[in-house]
């Protein structure tokens, strides 16, 4: 025992000789070229190569490391032995990863490849634009140097596949936001997300069943359609506008959208996005299959640089293309409040412009209460491929709203009662928001429900009628008003109206001249 504690105190003399001579021998400058050359021969000899795939892609979050980890998670569940489990807030999923440090063996087509999580410190933070997380993470992939070309692109691929499969079989929906304007967080991302949980699905929106199978049926063709769109060379994206009173059941639409397509949501909050510039980065920003919503476009944007040409005259498109200050972004009114110059120019080419095609299979929806409120050019083929009217509640979407909320089979209606609803149900003009508060109120006693809610259609209707008659009387007595101003105008200036005879006069001579 005393001998091997002699030897072993021999061989700690010997190695801290060797490190004091390599000190001498490379002084601290010469230290980084040495090892880069040690490196180099290691390099030469071993017959791996290493991969790198750090979370932080310079300034940008790395796609790939997240893909990374979500395919590692399905695989080291079932053979890793020291995991790390994390469950996202709100999320019904428990994520599986590697712990720190640790290493897992994967196959690919027969080759045998090696996964490493390295996690270290961060140095004190240097000067840096965005503070960075504490940690940095990366994963290291190992694969012998004769397998490279023939897995790895195919391998990387295919990881990216599957993260995106089990994404979506998590089945939970993401819902960002950018509520922090166009300001990054410390990975270098725009938006803020939250589990998306909304139950709106196309089997409890109340609406004309015709054109709900119209929508669902463009949905899937849409999902389906990449080699369709590859082929006419479009970009694979698709635009609704979802137009109608409050309570007709936009959001809800978009919310069912996303949860038959398994998409995630961008909630675009354009009050907070200050330049143009900004909404196109936050449009890079966002992930394939996915909707970008923007909602009550009307009120969220600062429409007095749409509004130069006036909003329904055709004449606005053109200003508003042809106006470099409109395109340009700068000096145009900037609102009230100040500080926002979105233009309309920018609006249109984060929609269909060609920063709109920077990812894939993205739908986007716009909703307002007012269409006529929005520039033609925003609502054009390519822009809005599908205008879509939420009307108040019809006949059919209210019988879906009382199958919903009673659970009524159209049996378990009186014939009577469902006459007398659907013969009142148009005139009253009730939103499926106002129906529905009406049957939550009453879900327990069906009967009642019912007999409110008929009570309630129709003293409504009765009102419209009633409102109606007197804005019929107030439209005829402003017509007659109107008719005695233009006859009073006639007399004022009568030569307005010579001149005009006189210009159709001299048309029609220059005519006759033309035919003789
Ligand atoms: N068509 C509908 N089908 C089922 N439920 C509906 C429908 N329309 C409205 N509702 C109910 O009313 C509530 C409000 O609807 P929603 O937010 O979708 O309306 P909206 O059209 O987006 O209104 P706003 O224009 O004010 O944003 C929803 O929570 C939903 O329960
Ligand atoms: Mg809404």
């Amino acid at each position: 025992m005393k001998e091997y504690w002699g030897s072993l105190a021999s061989i700690l003399g010997v190695l801290a000789f060797c490190q004091s001579l390599l000190q001498v021998l490379f002084p601290p400058e010469l230290r980084f070229a040495t090892l880069k050359l040690f490196n180099r021969i290691f390099n030469m000899f071993t017959s791996y190569c290493y991969f790198d795939i750090t979370e932080i892609d310079g300034v940008n979050t790395n796609e790939l490391y997240n893909a990374v980890q979500l395919y590692l998670s399905s695989c080291v569940s079932t053979s890793g032995s020291r995991l790390s489990l994390t469950r996202a807030l709100n999320s019904s999923a428990i994520t599986f990863g590697l712990t720190n440090n640790d290493t897992l063996f994967d196959t690919f087509n027969g080759v045998t490849v090696l996964w490493e999580h390295i996690v270290t410190q961060r140095q004190a933070q240097t000067f840096s634009w965005r503070p960075l997380p504490d940690e940095k993470r990366g994963f290291t992939l190992r694969i012998k140097k004769k397998d490279k070309p023939l897995i790895l692109d195919s391998y990387l691929d295919y990881i990216m596949e599957k993260a995106n499969d089990i994404r979506r079989k998590n089945e939970d929906r993401l819902l960002y936001t950018n509520s922090r304007g166009g300001s990054l967080d410390s990975r270098g991302h725009p938006w803020e997300s939250v589990p998306f949980k909304h139950p709106s699905t196309f089997e409890t929106l109340a609406m004309d069943p015709v054109k709900k199978a119209e929508i669902i049926e463009d949905l899937k063709d849409f999902a389906n359609g990449q080699s369709f769109y590859q082929k006419t060379g479009r970009a694979w994206k698709r635009g609704y506008l979802l137009y109608g009173p409050p309570g007709t059941g936009k959001s809800s639409m978009i919310a069912a959208m996303a949860n038959y397509l398994g998409y995630d949501i961008y909630d675009l909050e354009l009050t907070e996005v200050h330049h143009n510039s900004e909404l196109r980065k936050l449009l890079m920003k966002t992930s394939s299959k996915s909707i970008i919503v923007i909602e009550d476009i009307d009120c969220s944007i600062d429409l007095s640089n749409r509004k130069k040409g006036g909003p329904n005259n055709s004449s606005s498109i053109g200003r508003s293309y042809c106006d470099p200050e409109m395109r340009s972004g700068s000096g145009v009114s900037t609102g009230e409040e100040g500080g926002n110059s979105i233009t309309l120019s920018g609006l249109l080419n984060f929609t269909d412009g060609l920063w709109s095609c920077c990812g894939s299979e993205r739908i986007f929806v716009f909703t307002t209460n007012h269409i006529d409120k929005l520039d033609p050019a925003l609502l054009r083929s390519g822009r809005m491929d599908m205008h879509v009217f939420m009307s108040y509640c019809s006949f059919p979407a209210l019988r879906i709203l009382l199958k919903n909320y009673l659970g009524n089979a159209e049996s378990d209606l009186d014939e009577g009662v469902l006459k007398e609803l659907e013969e009142v149900i148009d005139k009253a003009e009730m939103t499926p928001a106002d129906i529905s508060e009406l049957l939550i109120k009453n879900r327990r006693n069906k009967d009642r429900a019912v007999i409110e809610l008929l009570e309630a259609l129709k003293n409504k209707a009765e009102m419209k009628l009633k409102s109606g008659d007197c804005v019929r009387e107030k439209d005829l007595n402003d017509v007659g008003e109107e008719e005695e101003e233009q006859e009073k105008r006639a007399l004022e200036s009568p030569k307005e109206g010579c001149d005009y005879e006189d210009s159709i006069k001299k048309e029609e001579e220059d005519e006759e001249k033309k035919i003789k």
